[in-house]
């Protein structure tokens, strides 16, 4: 059998026995699979193994502010280091997301890092530790898992990078809806020069976001992106120049992304939805989730009043 034949048998095995996993333990209690994480308990993924590792090096916070305005803040605060990830970072990231998905208010998400740079990624102390394959397969689980949640939330994301974005802080930004750029930043997938390629999801969104010839340069040659570079190849959606000498890269992220997020939370919220079924389903399961979705705001309190506007679209 071909390598390609192998390992296509493989994947379809290993999806069906998740999928059928998954359902009995469905129909047995509670669901296995919180928000929309890539690994469960069925597919051999034991997270309380990795917490514990994770737990032995402490530093840094992620800290969250949830504004009236709808759109939340989320800080990668490790600055000493450059906001690296240290592993209690890694799992207070996962409960970050966790309160998230819970808000029903929320429209929008800046993910931005402390003291002007954005994120150095996993901390080297912490990678060194656990630089065996099976304790890396692990916290690449559990990051896949974190950060697909993160990009899966109802919420209209952007990535803020100041200074530097490098290696997981690179992949990080991927896992948002958009990116933006403050002059003088890079964001840079380090990882060829680490012997590593990405593991927290970051290869597979970075193609989808540049296309593959892009995301081959961005991995193979390690390539610095700036602002320039960045809006070429769809990496950046805009570079933030500051307006006055009051304003601030994250009042002005504020404000493009509030040009997104205005008007009703259900609606908003339903955009991202259409959007994310759109970007990860077959077409088919995508119409249908478009249809559910379209179920939801049809005939809603905005739909109503719109109406009852007349509002004309000149
Ligand atoms: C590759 C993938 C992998 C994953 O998926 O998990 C990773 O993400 S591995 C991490 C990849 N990142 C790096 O290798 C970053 C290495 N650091 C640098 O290149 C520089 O420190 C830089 C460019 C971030 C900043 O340079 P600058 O000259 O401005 O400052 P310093 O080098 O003096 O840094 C200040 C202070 O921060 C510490 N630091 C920076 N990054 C990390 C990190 N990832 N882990 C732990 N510590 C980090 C640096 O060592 C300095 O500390 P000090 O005690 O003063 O020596």
């Amino acid at each position: 059998m071909s390598y390609s034949l192998q390992m296509y048998c493989r994947m379809v095995l290993h999806r069906v026995g998740c999928h059928l996993l998954k359902k009995t333990h469905n129909a047995l209690g509670p669901p296995i699979r919180r928000g929309g994480a890539v690994y469960s308990g069925a597919c051999g993924f034991r997270e309380e193994e990795i917490r514990e590792k994770l737990q032995a090096f402490p530093g840094g916070s992620i800290n969250l502010v949830k504004q009236e305005s709808g759109i939340a803040l989320m800080t990668i605060n490790n600055p000493a280091r450059m906001n690296a990830f240290t592993g209690t970072m890694m799992l207070e990231l996962q409960d970050r997301v966790s309160q998230l998905e819970e808000w029903t208010e929320g429209k929008g998400l800046i993910v931005h890092g402390a003291a002007g740079t954005f994120c150095s990624g996993s901390d080297l102390n912490a990678v060194r530790a656990i630089s065996n394959p099976q304790d890396g397969m692990k916290m690449c689980m559990f990051m896949q898992n974190v950060l697909t949640r993160l990009l899966r939330l109802p919420l209209i994301s952007v990535a803020l990078v100041e200074g530097r974005a490098l290696g997981g802080g690179s992949e990080l930004t991927t896992a948002c809806d958009f990116r933006l750029m403050t002059e003088g930043s890079e964001i840079q997938f380090v990882h060829k020069h680490m012997g590593l390629v990405p593991g927290w999801g970051g290869a597979a969104r970075l193609v989808r976001i540049v296309g593959s010839q892009n995301a081959l340069k961005l991995l193979a040659g390690a390539r610095k992106v700036d602002t320039d570079y960045g809006e070429r190849i769809g990496l950046s959606d805009g570079t933030v120049t500051l307006q006055s000498a009051e304003s601030t890269a994250l009042g002005e992220a504020e404000k493009w992304v509030s040009a997104f997020t205005k008007g009703p939370a259900p609606v908003i919220r339903a955009v991202k939805k259409v959007v994310l079924s759109g970007r990860e389903l077959p077409l088919e399961d995508a119409l249908r989730t478009e249809k559910d979705v379209f179920g939801t705001v049809w005939g809603g309190p905005a739909n109503l009043e719109a109406l009852a506007r007349k509002p004309k679209h000149k």
